[in-house]
């Protein structure tokens, strides 16, 4: 992989984004990066974030044969400096470059929503793995996998990589033989052009609700949506949930660049959905049967074009929840616009395991625990509703906390959802404290709960207690709902990611020595 200076200014000039070039000689870029301390002879440095003036003086020791920033620093002497009007944008677009344009040669489905991304992630890439005979890659929150080959698949640092990386591991999967991309994307992405000129094939739009907003997030709800908009203005294909919150405005926006008759719509029957004259659900889908194991829904297509993808069926998750079938339903309609099969979904959607999301572990005499990655208002409302309506259940108890530093509003929006949802016990612990004081951040849930709906509420700060406390108390049929941690194996305290074993393993061994 290579980079010559000619054509990287040639781009950044037809994106308007070229200030001017000091020290400029003609060069052959070898290598790109945004870190000093991964800089190598011929690196292309970009200099980004939260950068300081001193890295820079490191990439050249290390090698830097340029850089491009957004103002010239004394630190670079005398290697070409590419001034730019925006650094992220300007590296999104130099790293695709480079990385020779990958994302041509894949089939790209990005979903975004405050909620699902990664369920319908993984219920596509198990659809596509069948259809494409693994030929699929996954850039997901969890896990980032380039290939069949075990080095291929590691865990992921952000839902959406940092653009270098971005199409690094694209031109990865494309070498390793991939022909078809699931990716997650942030509105965090957008909003730091992560991804700034990436195309994708199709763009799932899920659903959006107050979230990530606050000091390094998100100014306001209208940011945020704009951001997570973006995804639809740059998918060839939009399929979006018609029950979105802000349809009229999602679906415009769609509008504004794609066709009408490229912009599928989903809905469940008989949701309440307000469309805009003329605009008909592609879509629909119903509930057979929900239990506390899996779901079983029926998929319709009620237009023409709908009906030509033939994937009519009833299908069957793995995943329960009355919310993974909206995921499911997504994930088989832009699979099926990749070209998969219903037969592949079929096959795939009953044995689907996603890592801290309604992870089930069955007990003898404890009930049911569910591990779960619910950690605002939508997620945890829905969660509880769901589990609500299983009339078999015995008493519900949940057990969560609210992070620290960041998503205040998750406090009064936990305080919401359990007042509405009513769950017999509430145990209010540790999740992520940060720099907080957990008890103070557990008070301050509890301040937003109405003690007159709900009033069996403890406070156990340490989480592993927390969690046997909540197992202790329960029997047979009751459930357990271990909220907002997922699969984390560490909480964040004080700036250091502290170990902690994750909450299924805290589980799963006390009910093994509970019942051994
Ligand atoms: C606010 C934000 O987007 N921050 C991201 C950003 O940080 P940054 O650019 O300021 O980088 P930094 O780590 O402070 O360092 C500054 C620069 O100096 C460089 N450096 C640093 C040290 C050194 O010795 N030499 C050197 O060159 C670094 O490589 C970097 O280029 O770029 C980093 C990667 O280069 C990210 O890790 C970091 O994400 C932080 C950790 C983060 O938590 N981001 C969250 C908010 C996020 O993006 N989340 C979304 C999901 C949430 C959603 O749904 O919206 C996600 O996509 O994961
Ligand atoms: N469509 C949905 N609507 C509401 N809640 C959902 C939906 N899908 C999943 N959830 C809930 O949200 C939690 C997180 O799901 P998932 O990881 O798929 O979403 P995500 O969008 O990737 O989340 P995050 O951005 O927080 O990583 C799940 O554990 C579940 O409780």
């Amino acid at each position: 992989m290579e980079l010559h200076i000619t054509p990287a200014l040639a781009l950044l000039r037809e994106h308007h984004l070229l200030d001017h070039v000091s020290n400029l000689t003609d060069f052959t870029a070898t290598s790109v990066s945004y870190d000093s301390r991964k800089v190598q002879p011929g690196t292309l440095f970009f200099c980004k974030g939260n950068f300081q003036p001193q890295y820079l003086a490191s990439a050249r020791e290390n090698g830097a044969i340029a850089y491009v920033a957004e103002k010239e620093h004394p630190e670079g002497g005398d290697i070409p400096a590419i001034i730019v009007r925006d650094e992220q944008k300007a590296m999104a677009l130099l790293g695709a470059a480079f990385y020779g344009y990958p994302q041509n040669d894949l089939f790209i489905i990005a979903i975004t929503g405050t909620k699902g991304k990664t369920t319908t992630a993984y219920f596509a890439d198990h659809i596509l793995a069948k259809s494409t005979d693994k030929h699929i890659a996954l850039f997901s929150t969890l896990d980032r996998v380039l290939g069949n080959q075990p080095g291929d698949k590691f865990k992921s640092d952000l839902t959406t990589p940092e653009s270098l990386d971005l199409f690094h591991d694209m031109r990865v999967a494309v070498n390793n033989g991939m022909t078809h991309l699931v990716m997650e994307v942030s509105s965090q992405a957008y909003k730091k052009n992560r991804i700034y000129g990436l195309k994708y094939n199709v763009g799932i739009f899920l659903n959006i609700s107050p979230d990530h907003i606050g000091r390094n997030e998100h100014p306001t709800f209208a940011d945020y949506l704009h951001c997570k908009e973006q995804l639809l203005v740059n998918s060839e294909i939009c399929l979006i949930n018609a029950e979105t919150a802000n349809f009229t405005d999602v679906y415009y926006t769609a509008k504004a660049t794609t066709q009408p008759e490229n912009i599928y719509l989903f809905a469940r029957r008989g949701a309440k959905v307000k469309l805009p004259a003329g605009v008909e659900v592609d879509f629909e889908y119903r509930n057979d049967l929900e239990d506390l194991h899996e779901s079983e829904f029926e998929l319709a297509a009620l237009t023409d074009r709908a009906k030509k993808l033939q994937l009519d069926n009833r299908y069957t998750t793995s995943v329960p929840g009355d919310y993974n079938e909206g995921n499911a339903v997504a994930a088989i309609i832009a699979s099926g616009l990749a070209g998969a099969k219903t037969a592949d979904a079929v096959a795939t959607l009953d044995h689907v395991h996603i890592r801290g999301r309604m992870e089930m572990i069955n007990s003898q005499h404890h009930g049911t625990i569910y591990v779960d990655y619910a950690h605002n208002y939508a997620s945890l409302k829905r969660l509880l509703a769901f589990l609500k309506r299983q009339t078999n259940a015995g008493k519900v108890t949940v057990v969560l906390g609210a992070t620290g530093d960041k998503g205040i509003s998750r406090r009064s929006g936990f305080g919401k959802a359990l007042t509405e949802e009513q769950p017999d016990e509430v145990i209010l612990t540790t999740d992520d404290p940060g720099y907080e004081d957990p008890m103070k951040i557990a008070r301050e849930i509890d301040s937003y709960i109405d003690h007159d709906k709900v009033s069996n509420i403890q406070f156990e700060m340490d989480r592993e207690t927390a969690i046997k406390m909540a197992i202790d108390e329960s029997q047979n049929d009751d459930i357990v709902v271990l909220a907002g941690k997922g699969e984390d194996p560490y909480q964040k305290i004080k700036g250091q990611d502290t170990p902690y074993p994750t909450d299924v393993k805290i589980a799963q061994d006390y009910i093994d020595q509970l019942e051994k």
